[in-house]
């Protein structure tokens, strides 16, 4: 079965979420990924927003994903909040600065947070240390690759500024959960991981991306 989700049809759907400390950097990668630029402007993301976006994995096989991007300042962090945000994702970026040891401390401290009890079933990862446009480095590529190894995920640099590795990473990481499909490893739920025949609203956008706010 599939559905059609704005004039495209889709055989999956994937809940992926972002994740890393406030101003990182996610919104405008968010951005620059379904817009290919770089926003003037931000809003400030109160919670959390969600994105649809559609994406071909293989000829013929086109994924609808599903991108939650949450505010990182700790005020927006809780324990309930993570099992919340991360209920039923198959896919999880691990986002900090290269230019901020702090954004990396933070974001381990998270990723122990959530292996303690908050995610239940398999969730694959990709790990991003975003504005790799600066000079500026805080975090040494050794222990990011430790990180790395522990979470059994690549890494990879990317700058929402130039674009750089943008769209490598979210295309990464649905392939990686479509392999992991395929394979076994990633079991996807009933409810939105194999998409029924659940008719979305064609009209409600012309292209192939819409967002949300919640
Ligand atoms: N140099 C550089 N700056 C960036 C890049 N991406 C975003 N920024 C800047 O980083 C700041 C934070 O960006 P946001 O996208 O709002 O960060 P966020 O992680 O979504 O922040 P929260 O919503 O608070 O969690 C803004 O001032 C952006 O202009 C990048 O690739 N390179």
């Amino acid at each position: 079965m599939s559905a059609v989700v704005n004039g495209t049809e889709c055989l999956y759907r994937f809940k992926i979420v972002m994740i890393g400390e406030g101003y990182v950097g996610k919104s405008c990668m968010l951005y620059r990924y379904l817009n290919g630029l770089f926003p003037e402007q931000i809003n400030v993301n109160i919670g959390a927003s969600c994105c649809d976006h559609i994406l071909e994995v293989e000829p013929g096989v086109r994924v609808q994903l599903q991108i939650w991007d949450r505010n990182g300042h700790k005020s927006f962090w809780n324990r309930q909040l993570i099992q919340i945000y991360i209920c039923q994702s198959a896919g999880c970026l691990l986002v900090f600065d290269l230019g901020s040891r702090e954004s990396f401390e933070v974001l381990k401290h998270r990723y122990t947070e959530m292996c303690n009890g908050a995610y239940t079933h398999t969730m694959l990862f990709v790990l991003v240390g975003h504005k790799c446009d600066r000079n500026e480095r805080e975090v040494n590529q050794e222990e990011v690759e430790q990180f790395a190894g522990e979470l059994g995920a690549p890494y990879i640099e990317a700058s929402a500024v130039t674009g750089h590795n943008v769209a490598e990473v979210f295309e990464l990481l649905t392939r990686r959960i479509y392999q992991g499909y395929l394979s076994g490893e990633v079991r996807l739920h009933e409810s939105w991981g194999k998409i029924n025949d659940k008719k979305l609203n064609k009209d409600e956008s012309a292209e192939n991306s819409k967002c949300c706010v919640s």
